[in-house]
């Protein structure tokens, strides 16, 4: 196959659900974003049984492979690399292995006669832009991002660069060995086309693994599960499934098809449908003090176990109100469905007010106060739920909502057309994410995300840094076009 095989992958958002999805008991509501990994996969001319990866964005960051299909198919690192990836090494090991026990090793040894090359980029949002916003001495605004080069050279190593917490390694991931599936003819050039399909879900299954054997923990897979499945409501599958293969190579088996299969019927995850209401729009903002996301999980699942009785009565508590958010903002869409002109208007109307004036207006009709109603319900519940998660925080001891996040999301939050915000997934220092009102037309200076670009620009008492991230409404995983994505060709340095 001569042209090049591309697929792109989404990050994502818990904006609500964080701890709680790691308890099948409880569900997340989870955002992908318009920010895309894409993997980028062609022949090379370095020889057979040859790898080369290659991420541009970064110095030092390409990786060669030699691949062994004498006996059971081994990837190889070779000993000229500057630096290991494991990330990239488990995938191109265990997607080439799963190849191999599907088509047969004959085959698979035949795709790489001419030696593959594979190129990784990540969208500019999955890396902290303040640099090269310094460096242009640009101001930190949506505008000033979207005048740094798409996919920009970051001018550091991978373990130098300061990620912004969108999920780079799931999406990174899941780009990677959806390429690689299709590569290996694993599964056919339609098989992304479908938002369920089987293909689709092996796709899931096997990065799944991959990206718990690589982060050497097993997560709740939201980040995964938004790498492949787009937007969605979801419930986590059992641990036991991978355990099995989570070993070291000695004890793993050798056939990871009947674990990874869709046929398996132990994975047991549940994605249900949803995505953010019509004129709105999601803002997502790095701070740069950063978290230690496995340190907070791991004092708040100790503070679970030491106090059950309160723990449970917060976790109970929070579920009904992640529970209430996600029906409430899918009430919305349904409300924009069976109105689209009332919803319109009052989107507008109250993109100028401040949430506590929404429903203050007498003069609506019926569907017009309905929707009024259900944003500020929206309002409310998301305000109840930084509460509640806040208040877990300060029982478990750790800074879920830390007072200096709450000072900024406050400020934040009382904004007119502001829905709601919080911190997303384990909360900490690193980030805020904002649903504000995205009306269809505003002056100048009037639109939400505007106010919420002044507050963050101006804001002294964090480094608060806008992401150009927006909710992506394409389902997950998706086969790219080279030339369809502004600025891929460029920097996959193909000539
Ligand atoms: N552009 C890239 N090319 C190759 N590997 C990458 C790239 N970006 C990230 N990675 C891999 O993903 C790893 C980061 O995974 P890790 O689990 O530490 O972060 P994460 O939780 O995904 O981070 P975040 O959610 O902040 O993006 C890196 O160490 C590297 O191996
Ligand atoms: C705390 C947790 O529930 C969410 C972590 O989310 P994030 O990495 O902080 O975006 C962990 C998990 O779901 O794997």
């Amino acid at each position: 196959m001569s042209q090049a095989t591309v697929v792109s992958a989404p990050g994502k958002v818990l904006i609500a659900g964080g701890y709680l999805v790691l308890d099948p008991a409880y569900s997340g509501v989870v955002v992908s974003t318009s920010s895309r990994f894409y993997t980028v996969i062609q022949q090379s001319s370095r020889g057979p049984n040859t790898i080369q990866v290659r991420s541009p964005q970064f110095d030092g960051s390409t990786w060669i492979y030699s691949l062994d299909f004498s006996d059971s198919p081994t990837v190889q690192a070779l000993e000229e690399n500057t630096s290991k990836n494991k990330f990239v090494h488990l995938a191109l090991q265990h997607t080439i292995s799963l190849a191999c026990e599907v088509r047969g090793i004959s085959a698979i040894q035949q795709l790489f006669a001419p030696g593959l090359d594979i190129a990784i980029v990540g969208d500019n949002d999955f890396y902290s832009q303040r640099a090269q916003l310094a460096t242009l001495n640009l101001p930190r605004t949506l505008s000033s991002l979207s005048s740094i080069q798409p996919f920009c050279p970051q001018g550091v190593t991978l373990s130098q660069v300061h990620k912004t917490g969108l999920g780079s390694s799931a999406a990174l991931i899941t780009s990677l060995v959806s390429a690689l599936l299709l590569r290996l003819e694993v599964i056919p050039p339609s098989a992304l086309s479908e938002d369920h399909g089987r293909d689709r879900h092996l796709a899931h299954n096997l990065s799944q693994f991959i990206h718990c054997l690589a982060q050497g923990k097993v997560g709740s897979g939201f980040d995964v599960s938004a790498a492949v499945f787009g937007s969605h409501l979801y419930t986590r599958f059992d641990p036991g499934v991978i355990a099995p293969l989570m070993g070291d190579d000695s004890t793993r088996p050798t056939s990871i098809l009947p674990v990874v299969s869709p046929a398996n019927s132990s994975w047991n995850h549940l994605v249900r449908p949803f995505q953010l209401p019509p004129l709105t729009r999601l803002m997502l903002a790095d701070v740069d003090a950063g978290s230690d996301t496995p340190s907070l999980v791991g004092k708040v699942l100790a503070w679970r176990k030491n106090d059950p009785e309160n723990a449970n009565t917060v976790w109970t508590a929070l579920d009904q109100l992640n529970q209430s958010l996600s029906s409430t903002l899918s009430h919305l869409s349904t409300l924009y469905s069976r109105n689209p002109k009332s919803y319109t208007a009052i989107v507008k109307f109250i993109s100028s007010l401040q949430p506590v004036q929404w429903t203050a207006d007498p003069s609506f009709g019926n569907d017009e106060a309905e929707i009024a109603a259900t944003f500020y319900h929206a309002h409310a519940i998301s305000q109840e739920i930084r509460m509640k998660m806040k208040m877990m925080g300060e029982l478990a001891g750790v800074p879920i909502e830390p007072h200096e996040q709450t000072e900024l999301l406050n400020e934040c939050c009382s904004l007119a057309g502001v829905i709601g915000g919080g911190v997303p997934g384990a909360g900490g220092y690193d980030a805020v994410w904002l649903l504000v009102c995205e009306p269809e037309d505003c002056q100048p200076g009037q639109w939400p995300r505007e106010r919420i670009e002044y507050v963050w620009s101006n804001y002294t008492k964090l480094d608060v840094s806008p992401l150009s991230a927006e909710e992506s409404l394409a389902k997950g995983a998706r086969l790219e076009s080279i030339d369809a994505i502004k600025g891929l060709r460029q920097a996959m340095q193909i000539l």
